[in-house]
């Protein structure tokens, strides 16, 4: 290990002063206890503070961390990621290394009472939302940051144990534990360990499976977090990125893809400054996880291909997005939760008795109104299937209505489908995501909250909700009712279609429910076992139009 621990030559450029409001912080809500929740309402004073300006400008992480001069990882990946999420992100820098895609050259932490200066600057004059952690190279700087923090409360503390670099270099004295465990943790709402990090804070145990990742999760919570990510991504022999998260009473698998590639370098940093950000922005912490990981992968997907450096350890591209803007002009836009307004579903049962093919069924559907279809073709042949859906691909194209196929990846891979919808009993959404990767549209059947929440976790875009009112054509179909559908509805942030039974007769009284995720309706029998599609999708569309109109007129 080649780091070298230099100390800089400590030079306050002004002293702690009068820009100080200590009182400032008072609307935030001290941290009594670790477990207390941190929330942290707007109060008047704080906007007459803010100038009568009514509103808190941007949600503001501030990062405690070494700075990385290949800028992969450490402040300058922090920096990136929370501005990739529309977040802004001050710095107190804790140390300066000089590392590459090969490792780590040298490193220079940065004197303690310098580090204390840095966060009075910050803290007493900028509005931080939550603080993010990441390189803390001396039991000092620890508490310095907790002296920091009781000093000029928070909203959250994100905990990012960063000790060994990916290259295998020391990144904080081990004696620094001991900081962790006997303070910091005891402030932090999230501590995020990898594999190497978890063990080494409970004294070295071997960690080899999702079994013992989880007791370690539980064992690090007993050291005063209120939630623990344990990282799975060296987890041996697993193909996917498995991570647990600990909420105090349950573990939960948190499954990604396991991306290929060299480009890795920083992932941590960034999770754990994405979940920051998001905290930020105030999600509730699962799904601050959930978001973080997905920015993650879906950087680290995009990045795999890049070439920065000629050592082992890539950085990735955490501004993906404003490229993935571009490179998407003219291609298809990602799923727009809109598009769930009128969803006709189709039956090959009910194409037969009226004599129709699938495609004629598609146009006239889209003809009356439909905004995307699903072929749910239960009795096709394969052969059958695949050319009919490739034919319905092509219409749907040119009329720029998304298409979805019902139960079936593999012919939904075959024609190029814009995603796939499936059951409880159908392929899980995470295996469905793996196989169309992150750009599909993926809807799963719930009933239930827990069903919902499960689908999210998964990775879907849209619940279908039902059946709500009883139907004849799904048999053995649970009937949830109005209430089972707002159920559903309030559990979840998914955008959400309702479906059985529904028709221009009863959708106005299904819009009624007003959820805002509440999308829109989907229909089989009241569009295509009917005589015209065309006019019975002109009518369903007229009452949800009416139904969409009412409520913004309530609002
Ligand atoms: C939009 C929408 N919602 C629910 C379903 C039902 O899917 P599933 O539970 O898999 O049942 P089958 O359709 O496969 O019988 C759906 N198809 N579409
Ligand atoms: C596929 C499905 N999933 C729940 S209910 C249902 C059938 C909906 O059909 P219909 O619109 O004819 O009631
Ligand atoms: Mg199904």
């Amino acid at each position: 290990m080649a780091a070298v621990f230099l100390t800089l030559p400590s030079s306050p450029i002004f002293p702690p002063t009068a820009r100080v409001h200590a009182g400032r912080r008072g609307v935030f809500v001290a941290r009594a206890s670790a477990r207390a929740p941190m929330i942290a309402p707007m109060s008047e004073a704080m906007d007459a503070e803010n100038g009568g300006r009514g509103q808190r400008n941007m949600p503001h992480v501030l990062t405690v961390a070494g700075s990385d001069s290949g800028a992969g990882a450490g402040v300058q990946a922090d920096i990136k990621a929370c501005g990739a999420l529309g977040v802004y992100c001050s710095s107190v820098i804790t140390a300066v290394t000089a590392q590459n895609t090969v490792g780590v050259q040298g490193v220079h932490p940065v004197p303690e009472e310098f580090v204390a200066e840095q966060l009075r600057s910050v803290l007493s004059d900028m509005e931080v939302d939550i603080v993010k952690t990441g390189m803390l190279p001396s039991v000092g700087v620890v508490k310095v940051l907790c002296d920091s923090l009781k000093e000029f409360p928070v909203r959250a503390l994100v905990v990012d144990p960063v000790m060994v670099s990916t290259s295998g270099d020391m990144l904080s004295e081990p004696s620094n534990l001991a900081g962790y465990r006997n303070e910091l943790f005891a402030m932090a709402d999230i501590v995020t360990p990898n594999l190497k990090e978890a063990s080494a804070l409970l004294g070295g145990v071997s960690l080899r499976t999702v079994a013992d990742m989880c007791s370690a999760a539980k064992s690090i919570h007993n050291l005063g977090p209120r939630y623990v990510l344990v990282k799975g991504g060296d987890l041996p022999d697993s193909s996917d990125a498995i991570d647990i998260f600990f909420d105090g009473e349950e573990c939960h698998e948190l499954y990604g893809s396991r991306i290929k590639t060299r480009n890795t370098h920083g992932t941590g940093c960034t999770l754990a400054s994405c979940i920051a950000a998001e905290l930020a922005k105030g999600s509730p912490m699962l799904h601050a996880v959930q978001t973080a990981k997905a920015f993650v992968e879906s950087a680290l997907n995009y990045s795999k291909d890049i070439v920065i450096g000629n050592g082992p350890q890539g950085p990735f591209d955490h501004l993906f997005r404003l490229k993935s803007q571009n490179d998407n002009v003219g291609l298809k836009p990602q799923f727009d939760a809109n598009d769930l307004f009128l969803y006709a579903v189709t039956d090959s049962g009910m194409n037969n008795k009226w004599d129709r093919s699938i495609t004629d069924a598609v146009k006239a559907s889209i003809e009356g109104g439909a905004t995307i279809i699903q072929l749910r073709e239960k009795d096709a042949e394969t052969r059958n299937f695949v050319e009919a859906a490739m034919a319905c691909m092509e219409i749907c194209r040119s009329h720029g209505v998304p298409l979805l196929i019902n139960d079936r990846v593999d012919v939904a891979l075959a024609c190029d489908a814009d995603g796939v919808h499936v059951g409880q009993s159908d392929m899980p959404a995470r295996v469905v995501r793996k196989l169309l990767g992150p750009r599909k549209i993926i809807g799963v059947s719930c009933k239930t909250p827990a069903q919902a929440e499960q689908a999210w976790i998964d990775g879907a875009d849209y619940i279908g909700c039902g059946g709500v009112f009883p139907t004849t054509t799904k048999e053995n179909n649970l009937t949830i009712g109005l209430d089972g559908l707002k159920a559903v509805c309030l559990a979840s942030k998914l955008p959400v279609v309702a479906i059985g039974g529904i028709g221009p007769g009863n959708a106005h009284s299904v819009m009624k429910i007003g959820a805002p995720n509440l999308k829109g309706v989907a229909a089989v029998s009241s569009l295509f076992d009917r005589a015209c599609i065309v006019s019975e999708a002109q009518r369903l569309r007229s009452v949800l139009m009416d139904a969409s109109s009412r409520a913004r007129l309530s609002v």
